[in-house]
């Protein structure tokens, strides 16, 4: 076994996954450095859902090796990789999977109580992260009346508050209107570099990558490309997130 880079958060090396027998992943080796924001692009049914649910050991691969700060996550027991999980990676779905029963901020502050964090520091630090994604005001409100795009931000200030090593965002905001796609992503990025948080990004969006540091595009189930954004895009970018997240 060939150990990983010293810098790369997560390495994956030749993995592969079939859907019932259907292939999805062929062969996938990528580094994700620490702090880095990487975009997985690809047409739809390319591999990129399943390759951000292997990385973030959702699903197992069947073959290959995936290391999370140099530790083989491939060779985990089930229950500790699902403790790794629980504690050190966030995952936020294209839709909002929130409780209806409870509040908009409760439900952010749902993984860090889970994590044993006591009700009202969790209610502070989730708190938090509403006002950051300019939905403080909903916080007490239960998620069934508020738009489509309000509750998604409950999704990111839920993943955020929790403050993973490793955020998996898999099209993050492909349920969100052309308007408020651009804002909540910038929030969301704006928000993973200031607080250090590694972000994985699945998109099918050539604009949505441009916000990231560097891309990698799958092609049935294979990285066909990877562009590492030039530096004049980087800055132009990362000035346009003048957010105070
Ligand atoms: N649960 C499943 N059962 C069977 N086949 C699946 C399943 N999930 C994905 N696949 C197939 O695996 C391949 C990769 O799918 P995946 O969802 O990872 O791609 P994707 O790039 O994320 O696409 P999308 O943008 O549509 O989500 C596709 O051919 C897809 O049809």
């Amino acid at each position: 076994m060939v150990a990983p880079p010293d810098n790369d958060v997560l390495w994956a090396r030749a993995l592969h996954f079939q859907h019932n027998g259907s292939p999805a992943l062929t062969g996938v080796s990528l580094g994700v450095r620490d702090g880095e924001i990487l975009a997985v692009t690809g047409p739809r049914g390319s591999g990129k859902t399943t390759l951000l649910s292997c990385l973030s050991g959702l699903l197992p691969a069947q073959s290959g090796e995936i290391w999370f700060n140099s530790k083989p996550m491939h060779t985990m027991r089930p229950m500790r990789r699902e403790r790794l999980r629980r504690e050190r990676f966030g995952w936020i779905d294209p839709v909002p999977h929130l409780v209806p029963e409870l509040t908009v901020w409760e439900n952010a502050a749902l993984p860090l109580m889970l994590r044993g964090t006591g009700r009202r520091a969790a209610r502070t630090i989730a708190r938090e992260w509403l006002e950051r994604l300019d939905i403080g005001d909903c916080a007490r409100k239960r998620p069934r009346g508020l738009p489509a795009a309000a509750r998604q931000r409950v999704a990111i200030a839920r993943a955020l508050a929790a403050a993973p090593t490793v955020l998996f965002a898999d099209e993050p905001t492909a349920s969100l209107h052309r308007a408020d796609r651009a804002h909540v992503l910038r929030t969301l990025t704006t928000a993973a570099r200031s607080h250090g948080i590694t972000v994985v990004l699945a998109t099918t969006e050539p604009e949505t990558a441009t916000l990231a540091d560097r891309s990698v595009a799958l092609l049935d189930g294979r990285c066909v490309q990877t562009v590492h954004l030039p530096p004049a895009a980087e800055s132009e970018g990362r000035a346009a997130c003048s957010l105070s997240v």
